[in-house]
């Protein structure tokens, strides 16, 4: 098999560590490069404490693709610069496999939009864990049957957006299944703001942020004498590896973009 080159976006943060590290261990896949603004010029190897990998950051997306042939663009970066390094991406005929999240619906579709025009694949996961992915899916199942459901996420306090980017497709897949209602008592107030979360086509998102969690999930589902909780846990970042795996290997083959690791998967 031939080896994918990949240009990871973010290569110094907390995933990008780790997704370089997983392109690595796996023989047909290499390294071409990673962008980090702080490191631009430094050995990406020295940075993340692997020794010398004889790659060295540069310091923005647009100037890794003019600088090294790749095939895959994998961003974890952030909610601000990603559309446009998918867009460059695209452009440049790179395939983008993206993880950060903070995208809204209609940057999605222009992303759509763009790949439909240039027959290019792409990739966007708001989570990459398969046992988020399969959390999603069940309870976009369970709201067809119990409509009465409340989203709880928990994530470490670095993360800059919120919903997360799970908490918000896993609402997605609720409201494609569940007839639309305001659940709850239509007259109930609240007394500090916020208490009740965000609200989303009837129902309610809410996030909580401390230091000691990586990324968790619950759904909650409420009937007549009867609880329904999906809960799923990343407990570390690793957990994320094969679904970024499968997204480089799996980008190659399409000529559009999936939203959604469910739509990769033979659930
Ligand atoms: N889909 C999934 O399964 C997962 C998604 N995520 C998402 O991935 C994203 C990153 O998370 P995490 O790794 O924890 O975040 P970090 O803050 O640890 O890493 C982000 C990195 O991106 C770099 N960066 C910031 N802006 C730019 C830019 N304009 N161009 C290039 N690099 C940039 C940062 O700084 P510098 O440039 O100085 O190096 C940093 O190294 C988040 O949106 C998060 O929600 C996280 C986990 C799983
Ligand atoms: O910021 C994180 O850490 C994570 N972000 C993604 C999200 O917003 O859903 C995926 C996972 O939850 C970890």
């Amino acid at each position: 098999m031939m080896s994918i080159r990949i240009i990871v976006a973010g290569a110094n943060g907390r995933m990008g560590r780790e997704v370089v590290k997983m392109i690595q261990q796996n023989d047909h896949f290499t390294l071409a490069g990673g962008v980090s603004r702080s490191q631009k010029g430094r050995d990406i190897g020295e940075v993340i404490g692997f020794g010398p990998l004889e790659v060295a950051f540069t310091g923005s997306v647009e100037e890794a693709l003019a600088k090294h042939d790749a095939e895959v663009l994998v961003d974890f970066t952030t909610p601000q610069s990603v559309k446009e390094h998918v867009e460059l991406a695209v452009q440049a005929g790179v395939r983008p496999v993206v993880g950060t999240s903070g995208l809204s619906e209609r940057d999605i579709k222009e992303l759509e939009q763009l790949c439909r025009e240039r027959g290019s694949g792409a990739i966007i996961a708001p989570n990459f864990a398969i046992g988020a992915v399969l959390m999603m899916v069940f309870a976009g199942q369970a709201a067809k049957y119990l409509p009465h459901v409340e989203i709880i996420e928990s994530h470490h306090d670095r993360k800059l957006d919120a919903p997360s980017g799970t908490a918000m497709k896993t609402a997605e897949l609720i409201a494609e299944n569940r007839h639309e209602f305001k659940q709850g008592h239509q007259g109930e107030e609240e007394v500090l703001d916020g208490a009740r979360g965000a609200y989303y086509q009837g129902f309610r998102v809410h996030s909580v942020r401390l230091p000691g969690l990586v990324a968790h999930q619950e759904v909650l589902f409420g009937g007549p004498g009867q609880l329904l909780t999906i809960r799923h846990d990343s407990l570390n970042r690793e957990s994320f590896m094969p679904g970024v795996k499968l997204a480089i290997e799996k980008v190659l083959e399409l000529d559009h973009l999936v939203y959604g690791l469910e739509n990769i998967l033979d659930l």
